[in-house]
């Protein structure tokens, strides 16, 4: 499917927020861990959100659904002997049950998105398996990748962060189930800290105890513990809506999105800082953040860590800024779904912006006046690169093609209908 976006200077409306991608995946993971009945109330239905699904269904979990819930029974340190398992594109997916197959004697992880998931490295999740006594089979650190488990063992244990949070979350979330108590020790650097603050909560609240060092970069996890079976609600997708709000930031605009909540633990909330840093009108009461959005954008300087999966939507917020905007420490937004530094930043310049690569850095020198537009984007298999392309077409004098506009359901399938329901120009014809 290809997107035509079209130039639009108003916004207008209301949008309820996406459910959050990076709680359901986690909700489901634990409901599966569990050994009794959880329910997830109003969770996200995304590719990614699938993967998991699928995923733990296949590991022997039992799941019913309707509108509104899923009903989910675990299998505990358990699950069904299968013999290999799609995680479809989901980085977060893969690495959280190459953990959890340790308990399996030998199951494969295919290889389905060889040209995105299946460039992304694994090696430091792997490296801290083979200290637990699993046999890993990889193909230079990347999928397919085979798990020979059956009795990973605990005790002391390293696991590096500077390329990805997700393989200590994925530690985090086993380890409580091994016979041993374990002691994690983190190496080097933790990148996307903050989104593990998210994995110990939801810890927490299935009665998970981790004693966390104040820098969460030790960690002390009793063994022989058990998921409990609980009700859990998912909260709005920050990351998702952060794109709705870079579109609402760069238009003339009264936009609204709801089920924001203001103490939430997502890194990307702060999204609504970095906008409001920007210069965008904006508010943030009970769950709403409304943008009275007049083009105007400042340049600033962010560390974009803090917010990963939001740094390319306020990179396209700042493509149209008086001034030099730099966000800085995204040093690792080149291992996710492409290389969001380069990948991104070339599609950015076909489109009309002024934008420079360091290894870890992006910087945008503004258009106030606007971009030109007119050309075809490469979407790089990627869902953030899509919405973010998207809203600098908004504000492109000729608008842009973004091809292969589909993978935008890896997180937001609903995407475009939400921003067409305020008035977005946007037509999508099927590409064969
Ligand atoms: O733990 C998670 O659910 C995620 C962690 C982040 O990845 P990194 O830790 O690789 O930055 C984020 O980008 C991803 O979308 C989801
Ligand atoms: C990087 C992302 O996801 P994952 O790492 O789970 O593929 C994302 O959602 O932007």
């Amino acid at each position: 499917m290809k997107a035509i976006v079209k130039p639009t200077a108003h916004l207008q409306g209301e949008i309820n927020a996406l459910s959050s991608k990076n709680y359901t995946t986690r909700y489901l993971l634990i409901g599966a861990l569990a050994d009794g009945t959880s329910t997830i109330y109003y969770p996200a239905h995304s590719e990614d959100s699938d993967a998991m699904r699928r995923c733990v269904r296949d590991l022997g979990a039992i799941i019913e659904e309707d509108d509104e819930k899923i009903v989910i029974t675990g299998f505990g340190k358990n699950p069904k002997h299968v013999s290999e398992l799609n995680v479809g594109n989901a980085g977060a997916v893969l690495r959280f049950l190459m953990s959890t197959a340790a308990f399996c004697p030998d199951v494969t992880f295919v290889n389905t998105y060889p040209e995105s998931l299946g460039k992304r490295p694994h090696d430091d999740l792997i490296d801290t398996l083979q200290q637990m006594g699993v046999e890993v089979q990889h193909s230079n650190g990347r999928l397919p990748i085979t798990i020979k488990g059956g009795q990973p063992r605990g005790g002391k244990l390293t696991v590096s962060g500077n390329v990805s949070s997700q393989f200590l979350s994925s530690l985090l979330f086993m380890t409580p189930l091994l016979e041993e108590d374990s002691e994690i020790e983190v190496l080097h650097d933790l990148k996307s800290k903050i989104i593990v603050g998210q994995t110990l909560e939801v810890l927490e609240q299935a009665g998970i105890i981790v004693h966390a060092s104040e820098d969460l970069m030790h960690y002390r996890i009793p063994g022989r513990q058990s998921y409990q079976a609980k009700e859990y609600v998912i909260q709005g997708d920050y990351p998702g809506s952060a794109a709705i709000l870079a579109a609402a930031a760069v238009t003339n605009s009264d936009v609204r999105v709801l089920r924001l909540e203001e103490n939430s633990k997502q890194g990307e909330k702060a999204c609504v800082d970095v906008l409001r840093a920007m210069g965008v009108n904006l508010t943030h009461d009970n769950g709403v953040v409304h943008v009275k959005g007049n083009q105007k954008i400042i340049a600033g300087e962010f560390d974009g860590d803090h917010f990963t999966d939001a740094v390319l939507a306020m990179v396209a917020a700042a493509v149209f800024a008086e001034g030099t905007s730099r966000f800085y420490n995204v040093e690792n937004l080149r291992y996710k779904e492409c290389d969001r530094i380069t990948d991104y930043l070339n599609e950015l310049r076909k489109a009309g912006a002024d934008v420079e690569e360091r290894q870890s850095e992006i910087i945008v020198h503004g258009k106030p006046q606007g971009v030109t537009g007119g050309v075809e984007i490469n979407a790089h298999f990627d869902h953030r690169v899509i919405m973010a392309l998207t809203v600098v077409g908004l504000r492109s004098e000729k608008g842009l093609i973004i091809h292969d506009a589909h993978h935008v359901a890896k997180s937001y399938p609903q995407y475009f209908d939400h921003l067409r329901s305020i008035g977005a120009q946007v037509e999508l014809v099927s590409e064969t």
